[in-house]
């Protein structure tokens, strides 16, 4: 059980400092005469007490980002700035780090997919490990290593091997380790991408509730859309090295075009004839709990048909998506869409392409 307590701490604002910030990051691997530009000027702004997503396909360069923010891997060009310390500036990479480096990579955890502990050690020898590296008195290490296993709902577990634990468990231990060094900043690459749905839910809760708990601000990375919508305040979306889009998540939903909304909420469906308008509409925070289907469709005497529709909870507001289709090209639901648009919600027009495949929106054009 999640024994991490909520606390009332105030919602993000959105002016907070940035915590985690990279300019201009690149990073170019070289190995047998070939290169391939992992990262290509990526500039990232993570604020104070945030939790930010970031998605994109295999091989878009997620994990080199994450792997450079606390610099196990060496970016070719750029910098990164944690807690307003540059570690790029600082020397060593590996094993040789400078004493600089690893100081200043303590106040940074990280959480890894396949848990990454050592199974000849008990769980709470794996969470006292970092503070072995840190030169923490034995004592010390111990009242450290159980309080961080209370907090992640596995006192009991103290003296069990990794073995003998479930995955979610597993990745308790995983985040019990990370948190060791009081960090600032918690990285995670693909936490939950090993892990069954339920116990997914349960380990994002807990990522959830360290952050309001502790105001720790929180990098991950995934291939899972339901991990942005379900914990994180902000995202970008990568694609070759870049990020293409980033901000908010409630702002990228409102965000005409927005590739990331898109994906945050698939609404599919193709018109029922030629001569039909397709419309997405997006319904956020008190527009999604107005009637405004049936309001247009006896406003202006139209039968509007759903498509397609999703509904969610992101960041704990009410969000929709619906494809609705109207009677009539385009330039006869002008004023039809200027009333959806009237009352808050955001409206894409739809040119699903004669294929069926292909939607190109309005706001991108
Ligand atoms: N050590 C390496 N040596 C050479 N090329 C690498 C190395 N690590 C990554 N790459 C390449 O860099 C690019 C970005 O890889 P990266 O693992 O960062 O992407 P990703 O978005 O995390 O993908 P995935 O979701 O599959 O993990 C890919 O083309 C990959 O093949």
């Amino acid at each position: 059980m999640n024994r991490a307590r909520r606390h009332n701490r105030p919602a993000l604002n959105s002016d907070g400092n940035p915590v985690i910030t990279t300019t201009d990051l690149t990073k170019v691997y070289r190995s047998r005469g070939r290169e391939v530009t992992a990262l290509d000027g990526v500039d990232l702004h993570v604020r104070e007490g945030e939790v930010y997503g970031v998605v994109g396909q295999s091989g878009a360069g997620k994990s080199t980002l994450i792997r450079c923010v606390n610099l196990l891997e060496r970016p070719s060009s750029g910098t990164v700035t944690v807690a307003g310390q540059d570690l790029t500036a600082l020397a060593g990479r590996g094993r040789r780090a400078g004493s600089a480096l690893r100081q200043a990579r303590s106040r940074i955890g990280m959480v890894f997919q396949h848990f990454n502990l050592l199974s000849s050690r008990t769980v709470r020898d794996n969470v006292e490990l970092p503070l072995e590296i840190l030169g923490v008195s034995g004592k010390e290490r111990t009242r450290k290593a159980l309080e961080l296993l209370d907090l992640v709902g596995l006192a009991d577990k103290a003296k069990a091997y990794p073995a003998q634990l479930s995955g979610g468990q597993k990745q308790r231990v995983g985040i019990a380790r990370a948190l060791a060094g009081d960090p600032k900043v918690l990285l995670s690459d693909e936490a939950t991408s090993a892990l069954d749905p339920e116990t997914t839910r349960s380990i994002l809760q807990l990522l959830r509730d360290l952050n309001r708990q502790l105001g720790l601000t929180v990098l991950l990375i995934t291939h899972e859309m339901d991990v942005v919508k379900t914990i994180c305040d902000s995202a970008a979306l990568m694609s070759d090295g870049r990020i293409v889009e980033s901000g908010k998540v409630t702002d990228l939903l409102a965000t005409p075009g927005s590739q990331l909304a898109q994906e945050l909420f698939p609404v599919g469906g193709v018109p029922s004839a030629e001569d039909r308008t397709v419309v997405d509409v997006t319904f956020q925070g008190e527009a999604a709990a107005k009637p405004v289907i049936s309001q247009l469709s006896r406003t202006y005497n139209i039968d509007i048909s759903i498509l397609g529709a999703a509904m969610d909870t992101v960041s704990g507001n009410q969000v929709g998506r619906m494809r609705i289709e109207l009677p009539g090209p385009f330039e006869e639901n002008v004023v039809p869409i200027g009333f959806l648009r009237e009352q808050g919600l955001q409206v894409d027009v739809a040119d699903v392409d004669a294929s069926k495949t292909a939607v190109l929106k309005e706001g991108a054009k």
